[in-house]
């Protein structure tokens, strides 16, 4: 098996629509970028084998545009507790808004950040809650009476021009989950029909996005600054400050590699949801982040998530595709992701 020192960096500019590239990429040197096929080869060995790449997305954002998501995470954090508390999770659905330090809980410990989470919108044209939708029964139930994702979600005063950025960022990252998905179906050798239907179960995406603030960890403290976990869903594209040393990704040869940001990209992901529709050959990769160098570090992740309703189970092209691989592929069952997201969520946070 290789062992990886450093994770693979991956060009998708070739499935990016023309229109949406930076002006300074002109035609000509849009085509000394990766073809498809290369950028397809290149993306299934890297979910393959190692789960986490680098997504060189020079030619798509701007670095002004990625500093102002950052930097206005980074403003918000610096105002006073009282008044980041004003838009507390509690306000809305219980998962909607601000956290304070250590309410996030990974595996039962309290986790070193304090984070702004926003959602999709709920679906409009969803049925009424289910008894597995419910939270209210649990004795960790926040004080409010939405049920759990239907909330608003709840934008700080300060910086004003927060809401704005994010809801910016948020289109640009839909842009590219299509661009990196259409990329993963060409790796996995889907056809036409099975891509249109596997972009049926993502074109509405239930997206996540969080604004992450780490403290550093207290000099021999006990704990962590998050905990070892896979992502939920479909695909993670994280922006970070150039703060190395934080992000560590467990490899296949079951070492730790820091996932240190590079100027010009995103540190891609996986999450559950395509270790079930490639049948357990795209594994979603342990993660977790140790940070403890004295800058305050902030980091910006967006989870390009399946369809509320999307019902994911394993894709034929992924069992074509083990088999030509020789590899034993792995039956994950079917989920609703909503179902699945819901039970994640609700034991995420103390209230
Ligand atoms: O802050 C980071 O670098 C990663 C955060 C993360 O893994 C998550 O929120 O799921
Ligand atoms: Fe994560």
């Amino acid at each position: 098996m290789t062992i990886l020192q450093s994770l693979p960096i991956i060009d998708p500019t070739s499935y990016l629509p023309h229109t949406h590239l930076l002006p300074s990429v002109s035609l000509s040197t849009s085509n000394n970028r990766p073809s498809r096929s290369e950028t397809a080869n290149a993306i299934h060995r890297a979910c393959r084998d190692v789960g986490f790449f680098y997504l060189r997305v020079d030619s798509f954002l701007s670095p002004e545009e990625c500093n102002e998501v950052v930097d206005s995470g980074r403003e918000f954090f610096k105002r006073p507790q009282e008044e980041k508390e004003l838009i507390r999770l509690e306000e809305s659905d219980g998962v909607r808004g601000y956290q304070r330090l250590h309410q996030n809980i990974t595996k039962g410990k309290a986790d070193h950040h304090e984070a702004l989470d926003l959602y999709a919108p709920w679906p409009s044209s969803s049925s009424p809650p289910t008894a597995s939708e419910s939270m209210t029964d649990s004795s960790e139930s926040p004080k409010t009476t939405l049920a759990p994702l239907r909330g608003p979600n709840q934008y700080p005063s300060n910086p004003a021009s927060m809401r704005h950025t994010l809801e910016r960022w948020t289109e640009k990252m839909k842009i590219l989950g299509e661009a990196v998905m259409h990329a993963m179906a060409d790796g996995l050798g889907l056809d036409d029909k099975e891509w249109k239907d596997l972009w049926g179960l993502v074109n509405d995406s239930f997206w996540v996005m969080r604004v992450i603030g780490y403290p550093p960890l207290p000099p021999g403290a006990e704990g962590i600054s998050c905990g070892e976990h896979k992502d939920y869903g479909c695909l993670t594209f994280l922006l970070a400050d150039p703060i190395p040393s934080s992000l560590q990704v467990l490899s296949t040869s079951s070492t730790w590699l820091s996932a240190d940001p590079l100027p010009g990209c995103l540190v891609v992901n996986i999450g559950e949801m395509w270790s079930i529709w490639s049948r357990g050959l795209y594994p979603a990769t342990l993660h977790r982040v140790i940070h403890t160098s004295p800058t305050y570090r902030v980091s910006v992740p967006f989870f390009f998530e399946p369809n509320y309703h999307a019902r994911v189970k394993g894709l034929e092209g992924a069992r074509r595709k083990c088999l030509e691989e020789g590899r034993e592929e792995v039956d994950g069952g079917e989920v609703m992701y909503g179902d699945f997201l819901l039970g994640k969520v609700s034991g995420n946070f103390k209230y």
